[in-house]
């Protein structure tokens, strides 16, 4: 089977060692200027209502908000908010209980394959077959993807120099550690050159080298007109990184917008804080006291 025709620039990912190095030298504030001066045109995706239950628990309740095109959204909450659950309904992972996800205009969940073409996803939870090379784990997405041979071969190569997996690529995935495997996972989900990325914490496990890597092939996504929506409990990556944010608790949207009116004249993590404010950490925790009598 072929692929679908080119939709957006980003359909060609064309990375490469290298690809970032101009976005590596931009400060934080710089590249949210450069987001803000993108016409980055409609929205990526709009979710309308979203509610998951499972049983009496309410875990994303009536979420409404959209991801505009181009952009690099985040979606940050505390333990338990529900945004591993609102990115596994936006992926067609999970059905909702209730409302509606729509991906450049796509229903979701009315025409789940088509949209999922347009998906790269990174699952909390990844299950990777343990007994294939890095490369051919590569290869078996791409062919799951319906990626012609030629393409899976030349973007299997550019992918393994932007994750930096060179080195891993004849390696069993079984012997990887879990941040190889995060970084594998990474790049098998853009082997379709996806136009929207979901990825679930995709920093957590990854070392602060590989970190920059990532964020600088993200970047370059973003930069050829993708669009990432990514979760992180870091609110200093977000604010440094990401150019829109959403802040749920409970389930329930608490703001969203442009990184800058989030936070206001504060730090995003103060920001964050005041939103989600918990009891004090020590409250009833006297018992841990050390005693050097
Ligand atoms: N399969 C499930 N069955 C029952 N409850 C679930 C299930 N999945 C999630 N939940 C509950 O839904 C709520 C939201 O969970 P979710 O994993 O989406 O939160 P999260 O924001 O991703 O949390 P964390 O930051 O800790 O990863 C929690 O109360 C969780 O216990």
């Amino acid at each position: 089977m072929t692929e679908e025709p080119a939709k957006t620039s980003a359909r060609d990912v064309g990375l490469g060692k290298k690809t970032a190095e101009g976005l590596a030298t931009m400060t934080p504030m710089a590249r949210q200027t450069a987001a803000a001066e993108r016409d980055l045109g409609g929205e990526a995706l709009f979710v309308a209502d979203l509610t998951k239950r499972f049983g009496r628990v309410t875990a994303v309740d009536k979420l409404s908000y959209t991801v505009p095109q181009g952009s690099f959204s985040a979606i940050v909450g505390p333990n338990g908010a529900g945004k591993t659950t609102a990115l596994s309904m936006i992926s067609g992972l999970l059905p909702p209980s209730h409302g509606s996800v729509e991906l450049f205009g796509l229903d979701v969940w009315r025409n789940r394959s088509k949209a999922q073409d347009r998906i790269g996803i990174l699952p909390d939870r990844v299950r990777m077959f343990e007994q294939l090379t890095g490369a051919q784990y590569l290869s078996y997405v791409g062919a799951v993807r319906r990626v012609d041979k030629e393409a899976i071969i030349a973007r299997s190569e550019q992918l393994l120099d932007a994750f930096d997996l060179r080195s891993e690529a004849n390696r069993l995935v079984v012997d990887y550690s879990s941040g190889l495997r995060k970084k594998l996972a990474l790049a098998s989900a853009l082997i379709h050159a996806p136009d929207l990325l979901v990825l679930d914490e995709p920093f957590e496990s990854i070392d602060p080298v590989s970190a920059g890597t990532l964020i600088e092939v993200l970047n370059d996504f973003v930069s050829r007109g993708g669009t990432v929506l990514l979760s992180s409990h870091s609110m200093d990556l977000v604010q440094r990184v990401c150019d829109h944010v959403a802040v749920i608790m409970k389930g329930e949207l608490l703001a969203e917008g442009t990184v800058d009116e989030v936070r206001g004249d504060v730090s995003l993590e103060e920001r964050f804080r005041d939103l989600v404010r918990g009891p004090a950490v020590s409250e009833g925790l006297d018992w841990l006291n050390i005693s050097f009598g």
